[in-house]
């Protein structure tokens, strides 16, 4: 696929840029084990104490005790939820598993020469994930090719909305300052191509291993197939 007309590139990254499994047999059983004495350690801290405030709104109880609140994330992370502060929380306990040299951020293997070459040819690159920014800039700070993080212009969560949601494009097109046909949106998720294509922005389907192709947006199996 070869298409000199995008000038910026917003990837997803779990079945996109990274394995499916790395997510959901390395990273969320690391939160899950390690979250609640995280929790228990740092619950008067600022920033972690603003997190669990979230999570008694999101319960819709104010007054919900700490345990409850681990009860609470426990049960997103096994049904995998994409609430903004379990994310939130979630990258907090996933530094330490960085930095400790407990695992490294997958990414398949076409993606980071890719990456430099869009980069190279004058793209600008940013992320939409889930998982938060402080996430992100992780798996690609401590990722299987080193530190990537400075192909990156940008990075959004799901402060910016969710990913199946049309106006969370909008507001990344608005954020990029360019017209939403010059940019590119990567994943392999339908829904999330479908609200992208809504939203005017270009859209491309990773279809890796285990990945089911759609009818309506265009495929590819490897970042190498992308010529821009
Ligand atoms: C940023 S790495 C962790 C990914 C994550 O927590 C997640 O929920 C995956 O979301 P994505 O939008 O990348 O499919
Ligand atoms: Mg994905």
């Amino acid at each position: 696929m070869s298409n000199p007309t995008v000038r910026a590139i917003v990837t997803d990254i779990e079945g996109t840029t990274t394995d499916i499994n790395f997510v959901h047999k390395v990273l969320f059983p690391y939160a899950h084990a390690k979250l609640p004495d995280f929790l228990r350690a740092n619950a008067e801290s600022p920033e972690v104490a603003e997190q669990i405030n979230a999570v008694r709104r999101e319960m819709g109880d104010a007054d919900a005790t700490l345990g409850a609140v681990i009860a609470q994330l426990l049960h997103w992370i096994e049904t995998d939820q994409k609430v903004t502060p379990l994310k939130a929380l979630q990258g907090m306990v996933w530094a330490n598993g960085y930095q400790c040299g407990d695992f490294t951020g997958h990414l398949y293997s076409d993606v980071a020469p890719a990456l430099r070459q869009w980069k190279g040819a004058g793209k600008t690159l940013y992320v939409y994930s889930s998982g938060s920014v402080q996430a992100q800039k992780l798996l690609f700070g401590y990722s299987d090719e080193g530190d990537l993080t400075s192909l990156f212009s940008g990075y959004f969560d799901t402060h910016i909305g969710h990913k199946r949601d049309a106006a969370a494009y909008q507001r990344i097109v608005t954020e990029l300052d360019l017209p939403a046909d010059a940019v590119l949106f990567l994943s392999d998720v339908i829904e999330e191509l479908d609200a992208a294509k809504q939203a005017g922005m270009q859209t491309l389907q990773l279809v890796r291993e285990g990945t089911q192709a759609g009818t309506v947006h265009a495929c590819v199996t490897s970042f190498d197939e992308i010529v821009l």
